[in-house]
């Protein structure tokens, strides 16, 4: 197939571009380089910046490449951030993914796998989450992503558009050469690494009193591999499956605690810990049920050791200054 990637710079799409070509994929990336790395895109992948926002930039790419699916993985993904500037997330993640189905529509191309987020539920109702669990974000990220998600069910109704929402967990790991590498880092695994590798003094625990086995909050770490090989196998099952909403976490949660911990065993660094008030708007437990991603993709994280994800990130360098 003939696949168009953006935001394959950045951690997620680099590593789902790298695992598109190992699977015989013709990949073109388009990025901005806002936050992502050029150094990540498989050499093999034709590069292009270019802004998802703007329409003028996008046509000629998409009108010569004869594609037949998109992966859209560019967008702001800091949900800290999107409380303070909302009007940044709606541009670039609700408003830029409708120029770029507006573009892709006119030129044929048949098949869009978006990434979403676990962040389309907000505070779940219940643990493990599933595919049709109430959608109600806490943030704007979040808001700014289900959007997305509700334009696609209108191509899909309209256009015939071929779409999957992939609801990630917290991705994390790293395979070889494509370390998580953002800027600024917020989330923990990373951060945690940070420590260990000198270039930060500890970590902060955000919140210590939540209704968790050791009062920290409990998440689903999901290896960036493995997400890298759902969508593989996501853009392939459009062919049978046009409308596609699937979960993709490893169905079991790990607390900040029980990272720590598991960060201290891996790189040898006692890493001090810091007791911290709650973030504001973290839910208390978020794991998934991903049932539907294995009975219509066939696909089980297969990297789903905790010290097993944080090795991967530490061996990587995810942990940058
Ligand atoms: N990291 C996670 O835990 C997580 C969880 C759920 C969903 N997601 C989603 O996965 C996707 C990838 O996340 P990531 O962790 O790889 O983030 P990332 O920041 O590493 O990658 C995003 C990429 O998009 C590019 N980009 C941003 N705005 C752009 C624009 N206007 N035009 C062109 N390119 C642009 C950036 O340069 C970067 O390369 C995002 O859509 C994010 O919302 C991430
Ligand atoms: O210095 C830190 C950073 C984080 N945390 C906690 O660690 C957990 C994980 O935090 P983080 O790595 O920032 O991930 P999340 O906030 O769970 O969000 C991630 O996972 C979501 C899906 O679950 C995605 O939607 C988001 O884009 C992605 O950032 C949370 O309880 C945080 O409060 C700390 O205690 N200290």
């Amino acid at each position: 197939m003939r696949v168009l990637v953006t935001g394959g710079a950045g951690f997620i799409g680099a590593t789902t571009a790298a695992a598109l070509v190992d699977a015989g994929h013709d990949v073109t990336v388009v990025d901005d380089l806002s936050t992502g790395h050029q150094d990540a895109v498989p050499a093999e992948a034709t590069f292009v910046r270019a802004d998802v926002t703007d329409a003028d930039a996008l046509t000629p790419v998409v009108a010569d490449g004869r594609f037949d699916a998109c992966l859209h993985f560019a967008a702001l993904i800091e949900a800290g951030e999107s409380m303070r500037a909302p009007e940044r997330f709606f541009t670039v993640n609700t408003a830029g993914s409708a120029t770029l189905l507006r573009v892709l529509i006119e030129h044929g191309v048949e098949r869009f796998v978006l990434s979403s987020t676990a962040a389309v539920y907000g505070e779940p109702e219940r643990t493990p989450i599933d595919e049709d669990d109430a959608l109600a974000p806490t943030n704007a990220y979040g808001e700014s992503k289900l959007l997305v998600e509700r334009m696609l069910a209108w191509h899909h109704r309209i256009h015939g558009l071929r779409t999957a929402s992939l609801r990630y967990f917290n991705a994390a790991g790293a395979t070889p050469g494509r370390p998580e590498r953002h800027d600024p880092e917020s989330h923990l695994i990373p951060l945690v690494l940070q420590v260990a590798a000198g270039s930060r003094e500890q970590i902060a625990v955000f919140g210590t009193d939540y209704p968790t086995p050791d009062g920290t909050a409990v998440r689903d770490y999901v290896h960036v591999a493995d997400l890298a090989d759902a969508h593989v196998r996501a853009v392939e099952a459009l062919a049978d499956h046009p409308h596609l909403t699937l979960n993709l976490g490893n169905g079991r949660g790990f607390s900040v605690r029980e990272v720590v911990e598991a960060a201290r065993e891996v790189t040898g660094h006692p890493i001090p810990a810091q007791e911290a008030p709650r973030r504001s708007g973290d839910p208390a437990t978020l794991v998934a049920s991903s049932r539907r991603a294995a009975d219509v993709l066939g696909w089980r994280p297969r990297h789903t050791d905790l010290h097993q994800i944080v090795a991967d990130a530490w061996r990587e360098g995810s942990a940058p200054a």
